[in-house]
């Protein structure tokens, strides 16, 4: 009888053990354009955490231009932007994630009422995804159902607007989508009109457009994409048209401008500044510069009051870096540089920010968007 009970833990306690040690992965997910065929669009790397390797787990194909990814907060579902850059409406695509393989599958998609979806967000519940898209200058709001497939949309939110830089600001142009860290506000960078849209999210989780809280940019900066710091108190967001970053303070729905910084390293005729994240830590931002520099611009955050101070800048090592993720572990920093169909995998100094380049990953065409999650561990 004892040696039965016995028995029994020792084979719980086995297989749990063998469960955790294979739930204990991470996966890079990259995104890419597709020249608007059907093509293997996402790949799925196996992503090692202690030497930065990559190892490919699977392509998924049939997808036309899945140019933007993210993932739910439980780590179940990815969701992408498809059929980017098309003549028509675009759409956004459910897949769910097999936490012990990494191998995607498709679920649904959903159209978006505007063309060329270029950002999407899932709120920190998990219950609803957003998008945002260029070429019409639309917000959607979708309800994502238990088993992460997607209703239609439910809210859609046109925005009209210019501002003075030819070409890029005749008309609004919406790039991207944050929830607040409280989930209770949605801030929608609009690079057109230079302006971040505000929406109250607090009132039954319906948007709520709140032109009081609506920010106005200074005049051709081009607001693009923005972070929160972990500590919730400050806002970065990325200027692609003037190459800068805007600090704002951020207390229950207002955001403050405090500061900017320039992104390039030399003055440029044009500037093209595109992607920014934080290191886990709170003390580094990283900002990704394309045209000319191709760089990773890297600043060490004050974090008693949020200013940034310029560290250094770091070549990526290839053309066009639209899209760049740090590791879970803080260790690494991954940058998509689109024009040269690679992935650079850096080795990142937690006390200094600095970036050393370790790998390049190639395979790929056209990376325009990188995402990371780590399950279990
Ligand atoms: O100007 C344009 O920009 C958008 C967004 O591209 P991004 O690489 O800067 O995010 C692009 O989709 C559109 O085709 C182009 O006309």
């Amino acid at each position: 009888m004892k040696i039965k009970l016995y028995l029994s833990i020792f084979l719980i306690c086995t297989t749990n053990l063998l469960i955790s040690q294979d739930n204990n992965k991470t996966y890079l997910f990259a995104g890419s354009y597709t020249s608007g065929e059907k093509a293997e669009g996402i790949i799925v790397y196996n992503f090692n955490p202690e030497t930065g390797a990559l190892n490919e787990v699977e392509r998924e194909d049939d997808l036309v231009n899945p140019s933007f990814l993210t993932i739910s907060p439980n780590g179940k579902f990815l969701y992408a932007c498809t059929e980017t850059k098309m003549k028509q409406s675009g759409s956004v695509s459910a897949f769910s994630i097999d936490s012990l393989s990494g191998k995607i599958a498709f679920i649904n998609k959903q159209k978006t009422a505007g063309k060329n979806p270029v950002y999407v967000t899932v709120d920190h519940t998990g219950s609803f995804v957003v998008s945002a898209n260029y070429t019409d200058a639309v917000v959607d709001f979708f309800i994502c159902n238990p088993d992460g497939s997607l209703q239609q949309s439910s809210q859609s939110f046109e925005f009209e607007g210019n501002s003075i830089i030819k070409g890029n600001q005749d008309v609004a142009h919406m790039h991207s989508v944050v929830f607040s860290p409280d989930n209770n506000f949605l801030f929608a960078p609009d690079l057109g009109s230079d302006k971040i849209h505000a929406f109250d999210f607090s009132i039954n989780r319906f948007l709520t457009l709140d032109e009081k809280l609506t920010v106005q940019t200074n005049k051709g900066v081009g607001p693009r994409h923005f972070v929160f710091h972990p500590n919730r108190r400050y806002g970065y967001c990325v200027e692609e048209l003037s190459g800068t970053v805007a600090f704002y303070t951020y207390n229950d729905g207002r955001l403050k401008l405090s500061n900017t910084y320039p992104l390039y390293k030399t003055e440029q005729d044009k500037y093209a500044s595109a992607d920014i994240h934080i290191s886990p830590d709170g003390r580094f931002l990283y900002a990704s510069n394309r045209q000319e520099e191709h760089s990773i611009a890297i600043f060490e955050i004050d974090t008693e009051n949020g200013e940034l101070t310029m560290v250094g800048h770091q070549s990526t090592h290839g053309e066009t870096p639209r899209s760049f993720v740090i590791d879970p572990s803080g260790k690494f920093l991954l940058v998509a540089n689109q024009s040269s169909d690679q992935i650079v995998v850096f080795r990142r100094n937690m006390e200094t920010g600095m970036l050393t380049k370790i790998g390049t990953k190639s395979g790929l065409k056209a990376p325009s968007s990188l995402k990371m999650y780590r399950y279990g561990g």
